[in-house]
């Protein structure tokens, strides 16, 4: 579904990225792992085309997509959470997620405009869908709250359910775990599973090891923007140079929390 072909980016005269390859088959669970400026943010970066690539390639669903800008990758099928939340804090948690459903229906502006019946059915049906969406979920007594009244943590579920909205085959989540309390850490963990069973593909980047080596299928391990290893996650647990490279001289403790 997603294929990253010897990917290198370079800012000034720091190699950020090193000739990056991995694929993505749907329904995977993605961990990428690495110390601080391996690399991840700017990975995230490129795939979801807010920076350009100084050299290599990047497939999504049969199309090469290297050159394509960050909206046209959203509209076919990738959304992405950031480290800070993004949400419209201005409007309610049911108005975020059904802004997210409408984004994903196709629509012209003077169709919106003039408000004709099938616009009009698309917008019934998105209040619909988030109120069905959310009922069930952390945020479902918060469905009429004012985004910027969750906590950190809810808007951080909140901005997940949003890039879930929008219905992509591809979901990058960065850092979704930071700052969540332990309850909300289970949700957001449930939610990927979720995601994932649906065969959507999931990217994640997370610094709490524990979580990601037990939920992820694969780990991509980054160090100094190249990929020092890439595997399951008990056999990345057994890998030498990610002992190594990632966590420093006390190998056994790969599965501490950081
Ligand atoms: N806009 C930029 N200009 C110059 N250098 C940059 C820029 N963005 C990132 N870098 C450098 O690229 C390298 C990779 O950074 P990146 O932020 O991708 O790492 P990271 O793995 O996400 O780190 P962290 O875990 O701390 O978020 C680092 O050396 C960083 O200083």
């Amino acid at each position: 579904m997603l294929s990253v072909e010897r990917v290198s980016v370079v800012f000034g005269g720091v190699q950020a990225l090193t000739d990056v390859s991995f694929e993505v088959a749907p329904g995977e669970i993605w961990g990428i792992i690495g110390p601080n400026g391996a690399g991840k943010t700017t990975l995230f970066n490129v795939l979801s085309g807010l920076i350009a690539v100084n050299r290599g390639r990047i497939r999504f669903a049969e199309r090469d997509i290297t050159q394509w800008p960050s909206y046209r990758r959203a509209l076919a099928g990738m959304s992405r959470t950031l480290q800070t939340p993004q949400v419209f804090d201005q409007i309610t948690v049911h108005d975020n997620v059904m802004a997210a459903l409408l984004s994903r229906m196709p629509g012209r502006l003077l169709a919106a405009a003039v408000r004709w019946p099938a616009t009009w059915r698309a917008e019934r049906q998105a209040v619909r869908e988030a109120a069905i969406l959310l009922q069930n979920s952390l945020l479902g007594s918060e469905i009429g709250t004012v985004a910027g009244d969750l906590s950190f943590g809810h808007q951080r579920v909140l901005e997940i359910y949003r890039a879930w909205a929008m219905n992509p085959q591809v979901i990058l989540l960065d850092e979704p775990l930071s700052g969540l309390t332990e309850s909300e850490r289970q949700v957001v963990l449930q939610l990927v599973k979720q995601m994932a069973a649906e065969g959507r593909a999931v990217l994640w980047v997370e610094h709490h090891l524990p979580s990601v080596l037990e939920v992820a299928h694969r780990i991509l391990v980054l160090a100094d923007g190249q990929v020092v290893a890439v595997g399951e996650p008990a056999q990345i647990q057994q890998n030498e140079t990610v002992r190594r490279v990632y966590l420093g001289e006390e190998s056994p403790r790969v599965v501490s929390d950081r």
